[in-house]
C-alpha cells in the first residue's frame, strides 16, 4: 500500500488558538479513513489542509506524491494546485446544489473546464448519475429529490473529474439512519469499484464502523488515537475512544449496575473480544470444559466492523489465580482478546 495523503506536523492557528495542533496523518491508497471527534475538535480544519482550502500555519502536505505545502509556503504553482485539487473530490453535510439547474446540469457543471463536446459531456454526466443510482432523475430538479438523493447528486458531481480521493465532511449528518447507511454503502462501493480513497469525517462511530478500515480520533485539535479500525476498536487506549466504541460503553453501563463489591477473591471479570469467524461458537463452554469450571456471562454483544462480525462478552471466572492465568492463555491461544475488568471498568493490566 502506498501513502496517498501525507500530513506532517500540521498546525492551523486562528487568532492565536490552535484548531489543529501538531497533527500527522498518513492515508494509504484504497483506505476509507474515518476521522471521528466531537464538534469543534478540528476535523474539518484538518481535512481542508489536504487540498489547501485551508493553509496550515505549520507542517507539510503531500498528496499523490506531490508536495503542496511545506515551510509555511505553498510549494507548487496555483495552476498546478488547481490540477491537484481536481483529483480530490469533496462532499459536505449541505449538498450545495444549484436549485435552478436540473440534476444532470448540476453534474455537468463540474465538467465545464473539461473541454468535452456536448454529447460527451452528457454521456459522462449520465454515467456518473448511473454510478450513484440516479440516472432516471437526470431531468429532475434538486427540490424534487429526497435528502439522500440530493447527496447522491453531490457525490456524482464530486466524482466528475475522476478524483482518486473523496473527502466526506459530515456528509450523512443531515440524513436519517436508513439513508445514512445507503450513502455510506455507496461510498464503500465507490471505494471498491473505483479504487477511490475516502476520508470520512463524522461524529458517529456507527458510520466509521460500517465502512472504514482505519480510524483517527480527534480531540482539541489533536489526534489522540489512530490505526486499523479493528485494532483500535479491540484495544481502545484513550478515554474518548472508549466512549466512541459503542459496545464497550454499553457494556460498562450494564456492568455498572452489578454489585461488584460482592465478588469473592477468586472471582474476576474479563472482557473477551473476538472475531466471530476465528472462534468456535461455544468458546465459553469450551473454556468451562477445559478448566472444569462454570463461567457466568454477564454481557454479550455482536457488532459488525466493516463487514466483519466481532463478538464481545463480559465473563465472570471463578478460579484461583493460577487457573485464571491458564484460562487467559486458553482464550488467547484461540485468538480472543482478553481484558481484565476491574469492577466493570476496562483496565490495561
Ligand atoms: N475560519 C475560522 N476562523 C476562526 N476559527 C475557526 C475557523 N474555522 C474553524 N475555527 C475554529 O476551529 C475549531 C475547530 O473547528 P472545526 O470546524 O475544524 O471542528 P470540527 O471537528 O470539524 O467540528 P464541526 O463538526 O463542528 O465542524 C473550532 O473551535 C472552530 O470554531
Amino acid at each position: 500500500m502506498s501513502v496517498q495523503i501525507d500530513l506532517k506536523n500540521i498546525d492551523v492557528e486562528f487568532d492565536g488558538n490552535k484548531a489543529v495542533n501538531d497533527v500527522s496523518l498518513q492515508v494509504e491508497k484504497g483506505d476509507i479513513y474515518g476521522i471521528i471527534g466531537f464538534s469543534g475538535a478540528g476535523k474539518s480544519t484538518l481535512v481542508r489542509t489536504i487540498n489547501l482550502l485551508q493553509e496550515p500555519s505549520n507542517g507539510s502536505v503531500t498528496v499523490n506524491g506531490t508536495e503542496l505545502f511545506a515551510n509555511h509556503h505553498q510549494t507548487i504553482s496555483n495552476r498546478k494546485l488547481q490540477d491537484e485539487r481536481k483529483k480530490i473530490g469533496m462532499i459536505f453535510q449541505h449538498f450545495n446544489l444549484l436549485n435552478e439547474a436540473t440534476v444532470i446540469e448540476n453534474v455537468a457543471f463540474a465538467l465545464k473546464h473539461a473541454k468535452l463536446k456536448d454529447n460527451e459531456l452528457e454521456k459522462r454526466a449520465l454515467h456518473l448519475l448511473d454510478l450513484v443510482g440516479l440516472k432516471e432523475f437526470a431531468d429532475s430538479y434538486p427540490a424534487q429529490l429526497s435528502g439522500g438523493q440530493q447527496q447522491r447528486v453531490a457525490i456524482a458531481r464530486a466524482l466528475a473529474n475522476e478524483p482518486d480521493i473523496l473527502i466526506s465532511d459530515e456528509a450523512t449528518s443531515a440524513l436519517d439512519p436508513k439513508t445514512t447507511n445507503q450513502i455510506l454503502d455507496l461510498l464503500y462501493k465507490l471505494n471498491k469499484e473505483l479504487k477511490l480513497t475516502v476520508v470520512l469525517i463524522t461524529h458517529e462511530m456507527d458510520a466509521v464502523k460500517r465502512v472504514a478500515n482505519k480510524i483517527a480520533v480527534m480531540e482539541n485539535g489533536k489526534i489522540v488515537e489512530h490505526g486499523n479500525l479493528r485494532e483500535v476498536y479491540l484495544h481502545p487506549q484513550n478515554e474518548l475512544t472508549k466512549q466512541f466504541v459503542g459496545g464497550a460503553l454499553e457494556a460498562q453501563h450494564i456492568l455498572n449496575t452489578y454489585h461488584f463489591d460482592a465478588l469473592t477473591d477468586n472471582e474476576e471479570l474479563y472482557q473477551l473480544v473476538y472475531k466471530i469467524d476465528d472462534v468456535t461458537k461455544s468458546i465459553v463452554a469450551d473454556l468451562d470444559e477445559a478448566l472444569d469450571t462454570k463461567s457466568s456471562i454477564l454481557y454479550g454483544n455482536v457488532e459488525v466492523l466493516s463487514g466483519e462480525a466481532i463478538g464481545t462478552l463480559a465473563v465472570l471466572l471463578n478460579l484461583d489465580q493460577d487457573k485464571q492465568k491458564t484460562a487467559i492463555k486458553f482464550l488467547e491461544d484461540k485468538n480472543v482478546v482478553v481484558t481484565k475488568l476491574n469492577k466493570g471498568v476496562l483496565t490495561n493490566d
